[in-house]
């Protein structure tokens, strides 16, 4: 079953299926009908033909999560298949993934093109939508070289490096009427669909603050300095690429959830950064944000507090009995907890203020059906808004995930983290740092 729900009453803790739980909170919609559809559709699957770029280690986990059989997910309307796949490195390297990665799943129909470069891969007619999996550093780069050569595109996090550049891919997607959506892959969960729904549905009341956390309890030193984590050729640290996803839990709790007119920039209040030793990345960051919120009786503020950092951990408690939670939406009539790693949470807790026999405390758990990493279901959103000829997700609006940037540049700001300006510039075309390939790619150093 794809979502179990079990509800407790103070210490007394019972299992009731979801049809009771849904029976005895009738004003709770459980959850996001698109993403749970078992609906049979009206004609054939329609399939979507992705193009690789580049072949490390989320672009494997992509593919296989693209490949899963979406009937495992309650997907029948469209299917994905990798029509190509390109390496900056060599050819030999596409060809390897291609062969590792995508031919024991999809076989020898259709065909996966292997290229040598990311030019040839976005001039292949062959592909309908391009999977852009490189460091932070080239998304620009590689965004714009899919878009100005007629490619709809889904890039990983995080999507740029300043606010700049991911106004100019919105700009040049917008100009050239192509789909573009940033990775946000946690967003796609129904873990996620159904918090954004209680709180839509005034099961916590007006959300006053959320707290959430990425901390990976990983010392920066685990990694060889040139490594993309703590490289700042390679836009590395702990902000770009843990901490926007404690934004993206600010954003989609204290922020989407609001009508659209009803949205306003949060003001960065304070924000604190230790750097890395050896490369001056952060390793650990630290954001006070303030929201504005209208009301009727005037404005009000919802208060965020988002982390991140590589020595502590975000739960050190492991899932155990003394497990954290690591995202924390709280509001004037309840609260929601979300246990695990943010990024890929499973459970999260409805904590009514307070708790009684018609409004117990929940724990909703979720599973990842298929075998899926958790990534199929932002593919499944990506091919059904470009098969619809929409240019952006409704549930990363390019308007949102600009004013994330925002926030991160202001961060960095006041925190005085830079990078080269070679990787914030918006000139393109630019040669960026290429990958040794003769170099192993597990740079890790656990000694
Ligand atoms: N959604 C998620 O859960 C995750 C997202 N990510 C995101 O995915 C992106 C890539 O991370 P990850 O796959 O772990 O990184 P890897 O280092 O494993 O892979 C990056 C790939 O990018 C290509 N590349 C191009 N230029 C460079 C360069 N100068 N240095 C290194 N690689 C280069 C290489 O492929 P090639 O040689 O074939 O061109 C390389 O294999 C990041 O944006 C990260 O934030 C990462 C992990 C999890
Ligand atoms: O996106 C990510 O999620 C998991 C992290 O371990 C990883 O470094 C990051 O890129």
């Amino acid at each position: 079953m794809l979502l179990t729900a079990y509800t407790r009453f103070c210490s007394r803790q019972s299992t009731v299926p979801l049809a009771f739980a849904r029976r005895k909170s009738p004003s709770v919609q459980l959850p996001s009908i698109r993403h749970f559809q078992t609906t049979k559709t009206m004609g054939e699957a329609k399939t979507v033909r992705w193009g690789m770029l580049a072949t490390g280690g989320i672009v494997r986990t992509m593919t296989r999560d693209l490949l899963i059989d979406p009937t495992t997910r309650g997907v029948t309307d469209i299917k994905h298949v990798i029509t190509a796949a390109a390496s900056s490195s060599s050819k030999k390297s596409a060809e390897s993934f291609v062969a590792d990665c995508v031919a024991p799943t999809q076989g020898a129909s259709p065909v996966c093109k292997a290229y040598g470069s990311y030019e040839e891969l976005v001039k292949d007619p062959d592909v309908d939508i391009i999977y852009i999996g490189t460091p932070h550093s080239h998304h620009y780069q590689n965004c714009m070289l899919a878009l100005t050569n007629g490619k709809p595109v889904l890039c990983e996090k995080a999507i740029t490096v300043n606010a700049a550049q991911a106004k100019a891919l919105v700009e040049e997607a917008r100009k050239r009427k192509l789909f573009f959506m940033e990775a946000a892959w946690t967003r796609y969960f129904p873990l996620s669909i159904a918090v954004r729904q209680k709180i839509q549905a005034g099961e916590i009341g007006e959300v006053l603050r959320v707290t959430a956390d990425l901390s990976t309890g990983e010392a920066p030193e685990i990694y060889d300095a040139d490594h993309r984590n703590v490289n700042k050729d390679l836009a590395g640290g702990a902000l770009l690429d843990l901490g926007v996803y404690a934004l993206l839990w600010v954003f989609q709790t204290a922020y989407h959830t609001l009508p659209k007119d009803k949205r306003k920039p949060p003001r960065v209040v304070g924000a604190a950064m230790t750097p890395e030793p050896r490369t001056g990345a952060d390793e650990s960051t630290t954001m006070l944000l303030e929201f504005p919120v209208s009301t009727p009786s005037g404005t009000r503020q919802t208060h965020a507090i988002a982390t991140t950092a590589m020595r502590v951990h975000f739960d050190p408690g492991r899932e155990s009995e003394a497990a954290s939670p690591t995202v924390r939406v709280q509001g004037d009539k309840g609260e929601i907890q979300v246990f695990g790693p943010i990024y890929r949470p499973t459970r999260f807790r409805l904590l009514p203020y307070p708790a009684s026999e018609e409004r117990p405390i929940q724990t909703f758990t979720f599973d990842f059906p298929g075998g899926t990493h958790g990534m199929s279901w932002e593919g499944d959103e990506a091919a059904r808004c470009w098969l619809a000829g929409k240019l952006e997700s409704e549930t990363t609006p390019w308007e949102e995930m600009v004013v994330m940037m925002e926030t991160v540049d202001e961060v960095r700001r006041q925190t005085g983290l830079t990078f080269p300006e070679n990787i914030e510039t918006t000139k393109f075309p630019l040669d960026l740092h290429k990958r040794d390939p003769n170099k192993k790619q597990a740079y890790i150093n656990r000694n």
